[in-house]
C-alpha cells in the first residue's frame, strides 16, 4: 500500500508536559483522515511534527516516504497547510495575497502565474481577485487560504480546523472542494471538531489527551462498537480509556470541551 502517513510511536513532551503520548498509525495516499478530539488534546501538535516543524521527542514517522526527523524540507516542500487562522493579510487583496504565497513556495515567472491562474479557477475566487481580504467574509477567507495552500501543487493538504468560526453553508461548500481534491489525487489530513465533517473523511482518529485512543473508517467504527452517532462513538471510547490525567475524570464527568 502506497502509505501518506505512517507514524510509530510519535510523543512530544513541553518540559514535563506530554502533549502527545505514543500515536501510530498508518494513512494510505489519496484519502481523507479526520484528527478529531477536545481543545488542547494535543491535535496541531502531532499535525506539527508530521508537517516536520516540530521535533518529535520519541518515535518516528515517514510522511509521503520522508522522514520528518532528517528530511523536514522535503516534508515542507511537498505538503500544503492551512491554519484555522488562515494566516492572510487583511490589508492586501486576494490577488496580492497569492502574488505573497508563491513567492514563499519560491514560485516565480511563468510558473507562479499558470499556479495562480490555476487555483484562482479551481477555487472559484475568478470574481473576488481585486478584493481586499478584510472585505470578504469568513467563508471567503477560507477558500483563499485553500487556494494559496495549493499554490505549488502539494500531494498532502493539511487543514487545522479550517471550519472553525465559519457559517454552515460556507463549510458545506468547503467540505465539497476538499472532496473534490482528493478524488484528484491529493491526500487530506484534516482536524475539526465538527462530527458533521468527520463523518465524511475516510479514515477517522479520535484524539484524548494525547492519545488516539481509536483509528479507522467511521462506518466500521460505527458497526463495531454498535453506536448510530459519531457523537456516541467519541464518548464511548473517552469512558473505555482508563487515563492517568486526572482531566480525563473531569471529561467523563461532564468537563467536556
Ligand atoms: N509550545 C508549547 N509549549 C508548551 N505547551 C504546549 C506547546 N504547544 C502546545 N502545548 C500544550 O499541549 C497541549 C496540546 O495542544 P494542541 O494545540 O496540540 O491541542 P489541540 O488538540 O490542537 O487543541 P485546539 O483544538 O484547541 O487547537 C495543550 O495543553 C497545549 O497547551
Amino acid at each position: 500500500m502506497n502509505l501518506a502517513i505512517d507514524c510509530q510511536g510519535l510523543v512530544k513532551r513541553f518540559g514535563s508536559y506530554t502533549a502527545v503520548r505514543g500515536v501510530s498509525f498508518q494513512l494510505p495516499a489519496g484519502a481523507i483522515m479526520g484528527f478529531v478530539g477536545p481543545n488542547g488534546a494535543g491535535k496541531t501538535t502531532l499535525i506539527r511534527m508530521l508537517c516536520g516543524v516540530l521535533v518529535p521527542t520519541e518515535g518516528k514517522a515517514t510522511v509521503l516516504g520522508y522522514n520528518v526527523l532528517t528530511q523536514s524540507e522535503e516534508i515542507k516542500q511537498r505538503i500544503g497547510y492551512m491554519s484555522q487562522k488562515f494566516s492572510l493579510y487583511d490589508d492586501l487583496t486576494v490577488k496580492e495575497n497569492l502574488d505573497f504565497y508563491a513567492g514563499v513556495y519560491s514560485l516565480h515567472g511563468k510558473t507562479a502565474q499558470e499556479q495562480k491562474a490555476r487555483v484562482i479557477e479551481r477555487i472559484g475566487l475568478t470574481e473576488r481577485t481585486t478584493q481586499l481580504v478584510s472585505a470578504l467574509s469568513g467563508g471567503w477567507k477560507q477558500r483563499v487560504a485553500l487556494a494559496c495552500a495549493l499554490l505549488h501543487s502539494p500531494q498532502l493538504l493539511i487543514l487545522d480546523e479550517p471550519t472553525a468560526g465559519v457559517d454552515p453553508v460556507s463549510r458545506r461548500i468547503f467540505l465539497d472542494l476538499i472532496h473534490q481534491l482528493a478524488k484528484e489525487g491529493i491526500t487530506i489530513l484534516v482536524s475539526t471538531h465538527y462530527m458533521d465533517e468527520a463523518a465524511t473523511c475516510d479514515y477517522l482518529g479520535f484524539v484524548f489527551y494525547g492519545r488516539l485512543i481509536a483509528f479507522g473508517s467511521p462506518d466500521e467504527m460505527r458497526e463495531k462498537e454498535a453506536k448510530d452517532s459519531l457523537d456516541d462513538l467519541f464518548i464511548y471510547y473517552v469512558e473505555n480509556e482508563a487515563l492517568d490525567d486526572p482531566r480525563n475524570q473531569a471529561f467523563k464527568k461532564g468537563g467536556r470541551g
